[in-house]
């Protein structure tokens, strides 16, 4: 547990051997880059003001690099609601103003795959080609299959999965909240999407499979930036995990003559890919659905149990719902759920505070905003962490306040204004019924089962990351008892 925690917070621990090839690479770039960078957005004197330090092509990749939110705020203060951040030769241009996030969503002259093609090619080496052919079906899939109507499907075993990874618990103990979570969620959520008999089956496995998937997931936003040579263990445990998505494809195969309604996610993309990044793609996907989710699910429950209101009156709801269930293998219906809407808001609440730190397109023909013309080439930024800090959406921003919720149209799945945790548009997060149904029951299930007390103050959120949601800056530990 705390080398993982240690982990997160020094992350330059990552670099290790890489360091001396990292400044000799970024030299050579940076010389190269010079010409560039002078004629590099030249045409267009409307274009926001730019924040680009005095090296030519590196920026201010340091300061930003050092803490990517404080960064985003100060510089907003200072240079207004649209400015542009030049770091390591990429143009990162920040909307901050809600008024402006249709465009972003929206506008034709910005594009979702162009801004991700190449961290996708980093981080799970998909092929330009390949990832531009078969993306726009993969999303349309996994939206299709993900609907709020298709939840029910997923529900039944999701809380079986649940109940036998928290049972593993055994019936009292302590750990690190953080790592309780992940030990329960990462093989639950990994069975219920992506196959039963393809999870890893022994113990051992299970063990290797959750520190190779901490190990990529804690690299990830490294990972997508700098090719491999530079992030050796990192890479390493991204071998390991295409090669089990490799195995868990062919079990798939085999599998995908079950009924279309009962198939998983990976026997869908199976029949949907026809090319060899095939388990590729699977490993996208596992994180996609395991990188917020767990962190969140971590804050929703610190949320919960370090606030004495907000804790009794999610446990009456959950008391109410399940009554005299036994506690062994609790079963929670999608009806039950319906029954909590507080825990639901609880949850909500969570993402709204730990949202992710930037969402990207890029600028594909000169946009306008505010009064600027933002250059073609630029990575347009939306911040949702800043966004659910405006106190015109968000009265006491910082309060983590479950009522707020009540104003919004949960049952026809309308979230608050000024919500955009899951993004938005065309490429708005297909699984965002998934994630809050999930963790609305990981909530329900824990506390109903487990005493669980917190032994350390809820930690601050780590600055560190821009991409994702944020990770706890220090250990937090549980103690837990049976009911
Ligand atoms: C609380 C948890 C989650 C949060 C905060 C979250 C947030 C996001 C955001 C902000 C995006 C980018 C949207 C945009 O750029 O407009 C995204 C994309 C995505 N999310 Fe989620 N997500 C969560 C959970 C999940 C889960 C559980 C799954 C899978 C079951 C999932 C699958 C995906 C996929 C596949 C994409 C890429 C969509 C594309 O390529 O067009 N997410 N998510």
């Amino acid at each position: 547990m705390e080398s993982h925690e240690l982990a997160r917070a020094s992350p330059r621990g990552l670099f290790q051997t890489g360091v001396m090839d990292v400044i000799t690479l970024i030299l050579s770039l940076v010389i190269l880059a010079i010409s560039a960078h002078l004629l590099f957005a030249g045409n267009y004197p409307n274009a926001p003001p730019c924040i680009k330090g005095w090296i030519p092509w590196f920026g201010v990749a340091f300061e930003f690099g050092k803490s990517p939110l404080t960064f985003i705020s100060q510089a907003r203060d200072k240079y207004g609601p649209v400015f542009t951040v030049v770091a390591a030769g990429k143009r990162l241009t920040f909307v901050t103003l809600h008024e402006d996030f249709r465009t972003f969503f929206m506008s034709k002259d910005v594009d979702f795959e162009q801004a991700v093609q190449e961290p996708v090619h980093n981080t799970a080496s998909i092929s330009k080609e390949s990832f531009y052919k078969f993306h726009p079906a993969c999303n349309t899939l996994i939206k299709g299959r993900l609907t709020p109507g298709n939840m029910a499907q997923l529900t039944d075993h999701l809380c079986e999965e649940f109940n036998d990874h928290l049972e593993t618990l055994g019936d009292q103990g302590s750990g690190g909240l953080n790592e309780l979570v992940r030990a329960v969620m990462y093989p639950a959520v990994m069975s219920n999407l992506l196959g039963k008999y393809n999870s890893p089956g022994s113990p051992f496995t299970m063990e290797q499979f959750k520190e190779k998937f901490a190990v990529y997931d804690e690299g990830f936003e490294y990972g997508s930036q700098l090719p491999d040579m530079f992030l050796r263990e990192w890479a390493s445990s991204k071998c390991w995990l295409l090669s089990l998505l490799g195995n868990m494809v062919v079990k798939a195969e085999d599998e995908t003559s079950s009924e279309s309604g009962n198939r998983t996610l990976l026997q869908h993309l199976v029949t949907l890919i026809t090319d060899k990044f095939l388990p590729n793609y699977g490993l996208l996907m596992l994180w996609a659905s395991l990188a917020n989710a767990i962190p969140i699910t971590f804050w929703a429950v610190a949320f919960i149990l370090s606030n004495p209101t907000v804790y009794q009156t999610a446990m009456e709801q959950i008391s109410a719902a399940l009554k005299d269930q036994d506690t062994r293998k609790t079963k929670v219906t999608a009806e039950e759920l319906q029954q909590m809407p507080y825990v639901k808001w609880c949850i909500l609440e969570a993402i709204r505070l730990r949202a992710p730190g930037a969402i990207t397109r890029r600028v594909v023909k000169p946009l306008r905003i505010q009064n600027y013309i933002i250059p073609p080439g630029d990575l347009l930024m939306v911040s949702p962490y800043w966004a659910h800090r405006n106190p015109h959406y968000f009265p006491e921003p910082e309060e983590f306040k479950p009522e707020r919720w009540e104003k919004a149209d949960l049952v026809k799945n309308v979230f608050l204004e000024g919500f955009v945790a899951f993004g938005g548009g065309r490429n708005q997060c297909p699984g965002r019924w998934y994630a809050i149904m999930e963790l609305h029951m990981f909530a329900a299930l824990i506390l109903f089962k487990y005493d669980v007390t917190l032994m350390d103050p809820l930690p601050k959120p780590s600055n560190l990351h821009l991409v994702g949601t944020q990770q706890p800056e220090t250990l937090c530990t549980v103690q837990y008892r049976h009911r």
